[in-house]
């Protein structure tokens, strides 16, 4: 490995733009990189790493020690409810983007967070940390702060160039449902090197409620693409017997598929 490009091109916003004046431009700017790329990344989170920084420990120290135990549990407690926010405001953005109400996606989202260790690899050409995906979740937002993502673009890959202190925004299958096809979840997935180790942590952002397309995008010249269906019950039990294949585990959601 690797002869994956890496690109500089993946748009960067910041939250204050995103809530500002710029709001309607920035929207519809994160829509624009949600059709390229799939992706986009979020800024100005510089003061909150610095002052909220984790510390990554063995579960075993946390179980020991209740000092360690109780840094770890604060600190995940007030980035989460940062992430929280993070997560409201850019759904804000991608619903005014695609011309629905800001509230569209409503406040309240189930967050599940991920902590990905890649340990350094000898022969990363045969060994993938994530094996190619679409995220079967609303949004996911993570750090990519050691080079590892790449993204299917046009049947090529290519690499997303990692950000200090920026964090990663991707979204998942039911975007495409919601949408009415109008948005592609985009595959992607990490690749291992001989270097460095590396840990992503992330939210998933879930669905409480049935995914359907939203109404304002049916109508007589444009027939519903999907039935309704239930995120936790029916589409995940599915993704996941799916392995995962890309946009495969929409098929069955399909009408007239
Ligand atoms: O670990 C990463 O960088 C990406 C992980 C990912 O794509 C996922 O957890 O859905
Ligand atoms: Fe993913």
């Amino acid at each position: 490995m690797d002869s994956v490009p890496i690109v500089k091109k993946i748009p960067v916003f910041d939250l204050g733009q995103a809530q500002g004046k710029e709001r309607a431009v920035v929207a519809h700017q994160i829509l624009k990189a949600f059709k390229e790329y799939g992706f986009f990344q979020r800024k100005r989170i510089i003061q909150m790493r610095q002052k909220h920084s984790i510390p990554i420990v063995p579960s075993i120290m946390i179980q020991r020690s209740t000092d360690t135990g109780r840094k770890c549990w604060n600190t995940t407690a007030i980035l989460t409810g940062k992430i929280k926010k993070l997560g409201q405001v850019t759904l804000q953005n991608i619903a005014e983007g695609l011309g629905l109400e800001a509230e569209f996606f409503g406040k309240e989202h189930g967050q599940r967070m991920f902590i990905n260790h890649y340990p350094i690899c000898p022969d990363p050409s045969s060994t993938l940390g994530t094996g190619g995906h679409c995220d079967p979740n609303l949004i996911t937002i993570f750090q990519q702060q050691v080079y590892d993502l790449q993204i299917l673009k046009n049947e090529e890959r290519i690499g997303v160039e990692p950000l200090p202190h920026a964090f990663v925004v991707n979204f998942g299958l039911p975007i495409t449902v919601i949408s009415n096809g109008k948005l592609t979840s985009v595959a992607h997935r990490a690749v291992t090197n001989t270097t460095q180790a590396r840990t992503a942590i992330g939210t998933y952002f879930c669905l409480a409620n049935v995914v359907e397309p939203a109404k304002p995008f049916l109508g007589p010249e444009s027939p519903s693409l999907f039935k309704p269906f239930k995120w936790e019950i029916e589409f995940l039990p599915h993704y996941a017997s799916k392995k995962s294949v890309y946009h495969e585990a929409l098929e069955a959601f399909k009408i007239n598929a």
